[in-house]
């Protein structure tokens, strides 16, 4: 890691506020996390608005804190959501406005609650960012829809939905009764995103609290249908969203995705301890990226190294569910909206692979 808070925090205190005061001295930033790797530092942070009005007229307070993270040296990414303070919202009849608060749970509830008409949820998971875990979610979406399943997949990666691009889905899901939203459908899933509900380029303007609703709101507003599994494509780490999920949902289970390299290690481990304390199954780690065949040569190269997210599946005694290569058609595939499962070839069978284990292991 080459820039620290404390750099992050005086090149923040320099951005000023229509008061004439900073964005440090007006205590606005929050939850600010440095995570590098070999392109170097992602920096992310939420600036907290007194007031939702407030919070809209900040926009170019936003962009000027990121263009001046960005400028600091050794940051290679930087996001920063803008969020207010507000009054809370009452818990009301549902609406489809999505960011409300969470419900709390009716009288009598206790623990997580099942979601109708869906037997399995499997929460993809992963202890930093940018490991592969969207991709390997709508793979594995794919390749379990393939085998038969009736399958959903829910893109909750609230600060950086990728599914709508990776299952080539848009467009405003419709909901002619006001209360239900219907989810849209690709290579044989059912596909919801926060996504499709944010217009593109929007600032996402919520907080915490927010957060969960939304959550709360895709898993029980949306008409997934009967489904045998719906695979839940989380944002990277180990936030709020995560939390909110396990304490209020009835998981089947999480699979961790890694990287084999040693930081991306872990990350992983540290995913692994939330759901142990959040009484989560973990059903098993899989290894993305996992080594590289040269389309020319057909050499093998272990870019990232090789086997360690299986070594570390053996040591804390989890199953390995599989390992994916890096290769580019992932890439590509991913990027034109129709995932390397949907086709032939070895990834596919990969994944194939890999959904035949979690079916024959009960667990899709
Ligand atoms: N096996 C692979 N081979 C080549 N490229 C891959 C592979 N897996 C993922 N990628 C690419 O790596 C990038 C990051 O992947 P992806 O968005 O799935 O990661 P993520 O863990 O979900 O990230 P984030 O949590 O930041 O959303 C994407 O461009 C994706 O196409």
């Amino acid at each position: 890691m080459t820039v620290t808070k404390d750099t992050v925090l005086a090149a923040l205190a320099r951005i000023r506020m229509p008061s004439g005061r900073d964005l440090v001295a007006e205590d606005l930033v929050r939850a600010l996390l440095i995570e590098s790797d070999s392109r170097g530092d992602q920096v992310r942070f939420v600036l907290e608005a007194p007031t939702p009005e407030a919070a809209r007229g900040m926009e170019s307070v936003r962009a000027a804190a990121e263009a001046a993270v960005r400028a600091l040296p050794g940051v290679a990414q930087v996001s920063v959501v803008l969020t207010a303070h507000g009054p809370a919202a009452k818990p009301a009849a549902p609406s489809l406005k999505i960011g409300g608060h969470p419900t709390p749970q009716a009288p009598g509830q206790t623990g997580p609650q099942r979601v109708a008409g869906i037997d399995r949820i499997l929460a993809i998971a992963s202890g930093k960012g940018g490991v592969g875990k969207s991709t390997v979610s709508s793979n594995l979406a794919v390749a379990l829809a393939r085998a038969g399943r009736r399958v959903g997949l829910l893109d909750a990666d609230i600060y950086g939905p990728s599914q709508p691009r990776m299952m080539g889905v848009s467009g405003r899901p419709e909901s002619p009764d006001g209360k239900t939203m219907i989810p849209l459908h690709a290579h044989g899933v059912t596909v919801m995103s926060i996504g499709l509900l944010l217009k593109e380029d929007e600032a996402v303007v919520w907080r915490g609290p927010m957060l969960m609703g939304a959550l709360q709101q895709l898993l029980g507003q949306v008409a997934w249908g009967e489904l045998d599994v719906l695979i839940v494509d989380l944002p990277p780490g180990t936030g709020d969203v995560q939390l909110t999920l396990c304490q209020r949902t009835h998981l089947t289970g999480a699979v961790v995705v890694s990287t084999p390299q040693d930081v991306a290690l872990l990350d992983a481990r540290r995913a692994i301890d939330m759901f142990a304390k959040l009484k989560t199954p973990v059903l098993g780690l899989i290894e993305n990226m996992s080594s590289y065949i040269c389309p020319s040569c057909g050499h093998e190269a272990h870019i990232f190294g090789h086997g360690g997210v299986r070594a570390e599946a053996t040591k804390l005694g989890l199953p390995f569910l599989g390992e994916i290569p890096l290769s580019l058609d992932v890439r590509l595939a991913g990027d034109a909206g129709t995932p390397i499962a949907a086709g032939e070839g070895p990834i596919a069978e990969a994944y194939a692979t890999l959904a035949q284990r979690l079916i024959d292991g009960g667990m899709a």
